[in-house]
């Protein structure tokens, strides 16, 4: 295992405007300066933004051609790339799924995920399908990670579960409206805090479709540390460090995962 240098990239996306997004994206990469970056993250549903009404005609097929599109990005500048989320058709052409996914510097697919809580608030349910699959841990340069979706950070146990399979970093790609923007920022702190390890948010920001998003993405350490964040409603290329050492200091200082009761509790 070794330290990673993260970059999250805060942008706009673009509304209902798939080729757009992957133009921003594009120009997003060359502008970010990825020589020492071993991992890239986007936000969620990058392709076409919360268009809910249009969405089957924005949706990928079993991820393409969004997939190929980000595979010649990770191998174009030899990076692992968490390419947030984009709206997907699986088996079921009636089903559009909200799924993240991952590609390592080779361009390989190493995990996706489909979103499994819907978000009430947005009108997610009428439109799209939750995702059944549990989440699970995937290796990106030898270090553990996971990887939920927006809305998901409302619910500690799911980021309990990728603790205990081992995460010490997960990634949270979302679309979160400034109405809520200080639930995000204290969710993501408390998510290190209570599972000791790096919390990586990336949000988009601004108008998009007539809803305000918050920006303010973020990267949060084992100690629950901001370590680097975007301060305002602009583009920002958010950068941090994941020290390779230092969940295992926390978790030998602060030894929750050895003092738990697990006879005491309903849930894992
Ligand atoms: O939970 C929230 O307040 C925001 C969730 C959200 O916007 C999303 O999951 O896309």
């Amino acid at each position: 295992m070794r330290n990673i240098k993260i970059k999250a990239l805060q942008y706009q996306v673009k509304f209902g405007d798939f080729q757009g997004n992957l133009n921003k994206v594009r120009a997003q990469f060359e502008h970010a300066k990825l020589e020492e970056t071993d991992v890239v993250v986007l936000p969620e549903m990058w392709t076409s933004g919360y268009d809910l009404e249009n969405i089957a005609e924005h949706a990928c097929h079993d991820l393409e051609p969004a997939l190929s599109f980000i595979a010649e990005l990770a191998q174009q500048y030899d990076v692992n790339i968490v390419a947030g989320s984009v709206a997907n058709i699986k088996e079921d052409p009636d089903k559009v799924y909200n799924t993240a996914f991952v590609v390592d510097r080779e361009g390989t697919l190493v995990y996706e995920y489909s979103k499994v809580h819907l978000v009430p608030m947005l009108d997610e349910p009428r439109y799209l399908a939750a995702g059944d699959s549990k989440v699970e841990t995937f290796m990106l340069d030898g270090s553990r990670c996971g990887m939920v979706i927006c809305y998901d950070l409302r619910f500690p146990e799911l980021f309990r579960d990728l603790a205990l399979k081992g995460a010490s970093i997960i990634f949270v790609p979302a679309e979160w409206p400034m109405a809520r923007r200080k639930h995000w920022e204290t969710l993501l702190s408390a998510r290190a805090i209570e599972n000791q390890c790096y919390i990586i948010g990336v949000n988009t920001y601004g108008d998009i479709g007539g809803q305000i998003f918050a920006g303010r993405s973020l990267m949060a350490d084992p100690w629950g540390e901001v370590i680097s964040e975007a301060k305002g409603q602009a583009e920002a290329v958010v950068s941090g460090r994941i020290d390779s050492q230092e969940v295992a200091r926390i978790r030998q200082a602060v030894p929750i995962f050895e003092s738990r009761r697990r006879d005491m509790y309903h849930c894992l």
